[in-house]
């Protein structure tokens, strides 16, 4: 077919009516074309695309069958110690395992290996955290743990960072003997209250340093309370039976603790339709219950967190919490108002439970092996004596303390399956496919227990492995690859690693240190399992 001279538009007058259709059915033909041409190439583009999917599927980690549609929802939704069921897997299928969860693929990490190459050398596609619709209405994108990954995430991290780094810790030191003092005291002389919520004012040396000096006291508790009440009682018509969900009580340790549990059951894979089928967002608040009662308790909680920050700013007499940083703009200047509130209020509730667990987990060991607690009671006598309280000065001269602390967050980290990475981008691992979007678990119990580098003795509790024997007579050094390493990965990995891990290190130390000086832990013979030791001068009266 020879090229046909195209008619310019402007002097194109048509002669006949046959002529003046000529040019428009040769453009009709082109166009035809050109959409065939392009319709093939998309089919061609497709299939490729579904061969390379279908493909790549193949080149999954290896995994449990699961169920059509399903995938591994049943196997993994009724277990309750999830860690144990994926360390099981690791013999039985690998380092990685993967697991499909309704359409949302999961990639259970559970060496050490896998989890520093995925998740701290390739952080910078790894460092995403998974969506929940819930949540969001929850106010996860404020909740840095919760925050996906992007600019409010860095704005807030750097902020934390900035008041939580290791050096910045060390000016915390003296609240943290303070109140590991009244913890010791509580353990001992405090009959009005349970063990476990003893041990949840373990927590209170972390919010002290946010929060700063009793500044969540039970008084300013109290008036957070009514202030939270008025706004309840307030939105009662648009929000009913929210209670149901988020209980708000005077003691605010306990209402971080729920809110803690809020967020993380609204997270629970399956826990809500709207996750497996998204197109039920769409639904008004007065059609969704869900809906109403996390925009409830968004509201709930930000109260709460603003009237704790308010409270904190007013009284903080010594002006050196995190809160009167934020407020006086010395750290976070570009956040809002109530993405400071949050991120104080988010740092606390990261920071209860892990601490008050990490501190069980203590006494529960120190019950077990009464040889280590000898031993370690042996050292703090030898190095602070009997007539004077531990401090952080006395922090290197104590190997054996903090050993035990080391192999206490290894033993039973307080997270034994951390916060899920989402990968951001496709990538591949020893062979193995990860599809964008996919969660990774690491499974930080199994990894701290790898028979591989702990030795045959994995399971067991020996603060000794971290130590050798002094060369300069009596007692224990710490190994030296120990003395900037931890020893474990209960703090996370990369990009999303623990920010308060320095302070928790902190205080974790002055508290052991505190309660093993002043008391012997044993096994209940009567309502607690604490005897004092008597000091020689009773500091603790
Ligand atoms: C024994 C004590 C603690 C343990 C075992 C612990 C453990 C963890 C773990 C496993 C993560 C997730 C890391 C990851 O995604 O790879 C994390 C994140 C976080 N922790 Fe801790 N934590 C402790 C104490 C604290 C304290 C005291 C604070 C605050 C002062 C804190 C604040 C946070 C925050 C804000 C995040 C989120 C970081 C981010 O997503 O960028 N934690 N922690």
């Amino acid at each position: 077919m020879r090229p046909r001279a195209r008619p310019r538009f402007s002097s194109y007058v048509p002669t006949s009516a046959s002529d003046s259709l000529l040019p428009h059915i040769e453009t009709n033909t082109r166009l035809m074309k050109l959409s065939f041409l392009a319709g093939i190439a998309a089919l061609v583009l497709l299939i490729f695309r579904i061969v390379f999917n279908a493909w790549n599927r193949k080149r999954l980690p290896p995994g449990p069958r699961g169920l059509p549609l399903l995938g591994n929802v049943l196997q993994v939704g009724t277990t309750s110690q999830l860690w144990l069921t994926f360390d099981k897997w690791k013999y039985q299928y690998g380092p990685i395992v993967y697991l499909n969860m309704a359409g949302q693929n999961i990639v259970v990490l559970n060496t050490k290996a896998a989890a520093t190459e995925l998740l701290e050398r390739r952080s910078a596609i790894y460092s995403d955290r998974p969506r929940s619709i819930v949540a969001e209405y929850l106010g996860s994108e404020l909740a840095m743990p919760f925050t996906r990954y992007g600019k409010p995430w860095q704005s807030m991290r750097r902020a934390c960072h900035a008041v939580l780094n290791a050096r910045i810790s060390t000016q915390y030191q003296p609240v943290q003997v303070e109140e590991a003092i009244i913890l010791a005291h509580g353990l001992l002389y405090d009959t009005s209250s349970s063990l476990l919520a003893k041990i949840n004012r373990s927590a209170s040396t972390i919010i002290s340093v946010i929060y700063g000096k009793q500044s969540l006291s039970s008084g300013k508790a109290e008036q957070a309370l009514k202030a939270e009440q008025a706004l309840d009682n307030a939105s009662q018509i648009q929000t009913p039976n929210v209670h149901q969900k988020l209980q708000l009580t005077p003691d605010p340790l306990q209402t971080l603790s729920n809110i803690a549990h809020r967020f993380t059951n609204a997270m629970y894979p399956g826990a809500h339709l709207v996750e497996l089928i998204p197109i039920l967002d769409y639904f008004p608040p007065l059609m969704a219950k869900w809906k109403r009662e996390a925009q409830g308790d968004f509201q709930r909680i930000s109260k709460i967190f603003e009237s704790y920050f308010k409270d904190a700013v007013r009284n903080d007499q010594q002006r050196s919490s995190l809160c009167v940083s934020l407020a006086d703009d010395q750290v976070g200047s570009g956040l809002t108002d109530l993405e400071k509130e949050w991120v104080a209020g988010s740092l606390s509730v990261a920071a209860l439970e892990t601490t008050s667990t990490t501190l069980s987990f203590f006494l529960y060991a120190m019950i077990l092996h009464p040889k280590v607690q000898q031993e370690a009671q042996l050292e703090i006598d030898r190095v602070v004596g009997r007539s004077r309280n531990p401090t952080f000065a006395d922090m290197v001269h104590l190997p054996y303390v903090r050993a035990v602390l080391k192999e206490v967050l290894r033993w039973q980290p307080a997270i034994p399956l951390a916060v899920p990475h989402i990968v951001m981008e496709d990538d591949w691992y020893e062979g193995y496919f990860i599809p964008k979007g996919t969660s990774c678990i690491p499974n930080v119990w199994s990894i701290n227990r790898d028979k591989d580098i702990y030795g045959p003795e994995a399971d067991q509790f020996r603060p000794e492995r971290f130590l050798r024997k002094s060369e300069k007579g009596a007692g224990y050094e710490l190994r030296d690859e120990y003395e900037n390493d931890d020893g474990h990965c209960a703090y996370g990995f990369g990009r999303r690693v623990c920010v308060g891990r320095h302070v928790a290190d902190n205080a974790l130390f002055i508290d052991i240190c505190t309660i093993l000086w002043a008391l012997r832990i044993e096994p209940a013979v009567s309502a607690d399992c604490v005897v004092k030791r008597a000091p020689s001068k009773d500091i603790l009266k």
